[in-house]
């Protein structure tokens, strides 16, 4: 089957084809029932139950084609989505634009040098070598160190590995992802700046018209609500619903009904995952009994959600 004659009225969503946010944005899709099977080596996927093709692209490449109007959506790093407007003549307005934080791909672009060496700051690293995979960021981060001209450094590109080319001394320093910091540490580097901070972004083309886009924005961003929450219901004397209602504000308020029992109420309310034991510890020094926490299948909520 010739896929690209089958793209016609279809919303072009591009995702990653490999790498560290895969995996998570295939789940993603799958959270949101969207329904595909990808051919070996095709980088196209129709959805089978909505209008919808999948456009597998290198996470760096997917803010080109989204920029320039080519696909509707994208899945990608928000260093990508930086290192791509960066480049932009001043002027100009990025074809990006961001829709949703997804949570997951989180790390920082760092400039690192080698741990036993005498660089300390950044600022030493201006007209010496520096490799990255993110060349116009660097620029930029080098070309505004105060009270230096860091249009001398001199910036190489490559794709992948960056830590071995201090090794290798190709480089004095490098700029380079960290997340767990044990890629730069087994290369002998320490991080001693930050370009940017990322994580995982939808984002759309500023001039797509297609009326899915509110869709699919709708059904990530409940899938991510359900990630992030569990439903906390208890049973508590009324006269501590207030300090309960405290603990748990919920989103709009909590739902609270009475209980067979005289004096005693039963309240539900979403709660963040991360502070759950906090919670459930509170609400027991409160004498909340039958505390139960439920996971949250997926949920269509507002888009303001309770503080973090
Ligand atoms: N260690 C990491 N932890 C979390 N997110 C990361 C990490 N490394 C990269 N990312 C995110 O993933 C995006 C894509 O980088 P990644 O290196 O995974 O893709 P790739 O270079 O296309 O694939 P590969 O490295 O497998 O060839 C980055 O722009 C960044 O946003
Ligand atoms: O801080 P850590 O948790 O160790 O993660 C950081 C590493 O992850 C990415 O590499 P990737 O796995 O994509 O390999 P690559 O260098 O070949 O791109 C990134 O480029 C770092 O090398
Ligand atoms: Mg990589």
């Amino acid at each position: 089957m010739d896929l690209v004659n089958h793209l016609e009225g279809r919303l072009l969503f591009a995702v990653p084809k490999k790498g560290r946010l895969q995996q998570p944005t295939l789940d993603l899709l799958s959270g949101c029932d969207i329904q595909f099977r990808r051919e070996t080596r095709l980088d196209i996927a129709l959805v089978k139950n909505l209008p919808i093709a999948l456009i597998f692209l290198p996470a760096a490449d997917i803010p080109t084609f989204v920029g320039e109007g080519r696909v509707d959506l994208g899945i990608t790093g928000r260093d990508q989505i930086a290192e791509h407007d960066v480049r932009l003549p001043e002027a100009e307005i990025s074809g990006v634009e961001e829709v949703l934080d997804l949570g997951f791909g989180m790390c920082k672009l760092q400039v690192q040098v080698p741990e036993k060496g005498s660089i300390t700051t950044a600022s030493e690293l201006v007209g010496k070598n520096v490799v990255t995979s993110f060349t116009a960021l660097t620029e930029a981060f080098f070309s505004k160190l105060e009270g230096t001209d860091g249009a001398n450094t001199k910036i190489k590109y490559v794709g992948g590995s960056v830590e071995a080319a201090c090794a290798l001394g190709v480089a004095d320093g490098i700029v380079d992802l960290v997340e767990s910091g044990e890629t730069m540490k087994a290369a002998g580097l320490k991080a001693i700046d930050t370009v940017i901070e990322s994580t995982a972004v939808l984002v759309k083309s500023r001039n797509t018209k297609n009326k899915l886009v509110d869709l699919i924005a709708s059904r990530i961003r409940g899938v991510i609500t359900a990630q992030k929450y569990v439903l906390c219901q208890y049973n508590v004397p009324r006269a501590k619903l207030s300090t309960a209602k405290r603990i748990t504000p919920g989103k709009r308020a909590p739902s609270v009904t009475a209980l067979e029992v005289y004096g005693w109420v039963a309240v539900s309310a979403m709660v963040l995952k991360k502070s759950i034991a906090n919670v459930m510890d509170e609400l027991t020094a409160e004498g909340a009994t039958d505390i139960l926490v439920l996971s949250i299948e997926n949920s269509r909520t507002d888009e303001e959600m309770p503080p973090e």
